[in-house]
């Protein structure tokens, strides 16, 4: 698997860079973008968080705008953050070009249906292929933590309730945490996996920590973020944990918005969250 640069810059003592590569899965060209923190340099193996974006990003929204660089230097922590779907001619995207479905929306799933299930297989792109690549050509350990925003707040905890053994710990701002129950997630699902609502479980936080679990689980949400009621639903969340005894650290955050204005403000927590986690497994 071959990886083609596309941009660097130090930062913090560290390199962000741009790389783009043919994905397997997604049978289509792919961007990423991963933060090495300086101890890499020395070639030490650091462990690595997959961030996972929201609707309508990029590789770059959280790389510009989440300023998550010092506290990633000083811990010692690799960030890869992918793009939110498969992307280029042949493609699939909305007809009528809408934010939600489609180019910018894989929602993190395995699309059954016709005609996104050619290229948007981002579940297994995320869980597999990505971290393959980035263990293969970067000094970063198998240790593994996942964390994200709104749409990408949902694939991080699907990924890491689904996977326990690949994720030493998992957190979201915002998270579409309950999709089978709100339209952006119901819109999506309908569209990627069809019809049949019991093949949307497996892709439904809710649904799955309400199944029990043990990966450690933070998730801050903001108390002013317009898509709280109708979108969002961190309470059902909370409702699954607390009757499964998950390990779920729920923060309601007030005044706070849905914007990186948000994330930047409490993401040096998150990072201390995971890096406590991935260290305690790979002392
Ligand atoms: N465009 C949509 C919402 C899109 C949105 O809020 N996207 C979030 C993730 S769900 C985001 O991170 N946007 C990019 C950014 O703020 O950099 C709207 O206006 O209703």
């Amino acid at each position: 698997m071959s990886l083609e640069l596309l941009s660097s810059n130090k930062t913090f003592g560290g390199w962000h860079k741009q790389y783009q590569h043919v994905s397997a899965t997604l049978k289509c060209a792919m961007r990423f973008a991963i933060y090495l923190p300086p101890a890499t340099a020395d070639g030490a193996k650091v462990p690595v968080l997959y961030w996972l974006s929201g609707l309508t990003c990029t590789d770059e929204n959280f790389m510009q705008k989440a300023g998550a660089f010092r506290a990633a230097a000083e811990l010692g922590i690799a960030i890869v953050a992918p793009d939110t779907s498969p992307r280029g001619e042949g493609v699939a995207d909305d007809p009528d070009g809408a934010y939600d479905l489609g180019l910018g929306a894989g929602f993190y799933v395995n699309a059954t249906q016709a005609p996104w299930a050619e290229h948007y297989q981002m579940y297994d792109y995320v869980l597999q292929e990505l971290p393959e690549l980035i263990e293969q050509h970067f000094p970063v350990s198998s240790q593994r933590s996942v964390s994200g925003h709104s749409m990408g707040g949902h694939g991080a905890l699907v990924l890491a309730l689904n996977n326990p053994e690949r994720f030493s710990s998992v957190s979201a701002f915002s998270p579409i945490a309950n999709p089978v129950n709100c339209p952006w997630g119901q819109k999506a699902f309908k569209a990627y996996l069809g019809e049949d609502r019991d093949t949307w479980r497996a892709y439904d936080a809710t649904e799955l920590m309400g199944q029990g679990g043990s990966t450690p689980a933070l998730v801050d949400q903001g108390e002013g973020d317009n898509f709280l009621t109708e979108q969002l639903k961190p309470e059902a969340l909370k409702a699954a944990a607390d009757k499964s005894g998950y390990p779920l650290t729920l923060r309601l955050q007030p005044g706070y918005d849905h914007s990186y204005y948000f994330i930047a403000s409490f993401i040096d927590d998150h990072l201390r969250f995971h890096a406590q986690h991935l260290h305690l497994h790979s002392a």
